[in-house]
């Protein structure tokens, strides 16, 4: 899948990944950005770390197909309807990949001080080898992955208008996560398609 997206080789045991980080004209992106900032509900997610809720260091929403529900960190997920500009993304990259995506996490990066802990995105209901497409828009920042033992370190900077491909077996080798970062940063948008291949999920796995 994906095959036309160049590979991008670490050191990483098991991972597959591509990228493109001109997947958008600067245009393209900048209306994007615009679009998705008031087009989508966001809100306030919670974290549960140590059977405590914390509300997790930037703003969420979960967006898809009504049957796509999903479970993450303790918390099921009822989807929200598909935005015009969403939707017409989903439709491009299915196109393009030929993945089926039926559901979508959006995140929004409100500055340096909003980022996203070390997990996988290995819950059962996105089935054993996932194919994940990450578009970052917004401010550049840093995007962490280290195999599982941790000897391992690869990172990327997620620029505007770009795309990044997890597939395969990654999700079972890898952790990945967007530092916190003390420098300004302003802000930034990311969206990571996903297929939900079961309607309903058996459980929570990995706290963000
Ligand atoms: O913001 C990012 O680039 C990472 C998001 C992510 O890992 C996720 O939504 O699972
Ligand atoms: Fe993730």
């Amino acid at each position: 899948m994906g095959e036309h997206i160049p590979a991008l080789i670490t050191d990483l045991p098991g991972a597959i990944l591509r990228w493109a980080p001109g997947f958008l004209d600067r245009d393209q992106a900048d209306r994007l950005l615009r679009q998705l900032r008031n087009e989508i509900p966001w809100e306030q997610h919670h974290v549960r770390l140590f059977g405590r809720s914390h509300p997790a260091p930037r703003l969420s929403c979960w967006v898809g197909d009504a049957q796509a529900r999903y479970r993450y960190s303790g918390t099921l997920f009822e989807p929200r309807p598909w935005t015009p500009a969403l939707s017409a993304l989903r439709n491009r990259l299915n196109d393009l990949l030929g993945a089926g995506f039926n559901s979508v996490l959006a995140n929004l990066y409100r500055g340096g001080a909003d980022g996203m802990g070390w997990h996988a995105d290995d819950e059962p209901e996105l089935g054993p080898d996932p194919l994940i497409a990450s578009l970052s828009l917004g401010a550049p920042r840093r995007f962490l992955l280290r195999s599982r033992d941790r000897r391992q370190r690869a990172e990327l900077l997620l620029t505007h208008g770009s795309l990044l491909l997890m597939e395969g077996a990654t999700q079972q080798h890898t952790q990945h996560s967007l530092p916190k970062t003390a420098r300004p940063s302003g802000e930034r948008i990311n969206l990571t398609f996903r297929r939900i291949v079961n309607a309903t999920p058996p459980g929570a796995r990995g706290v963000r």
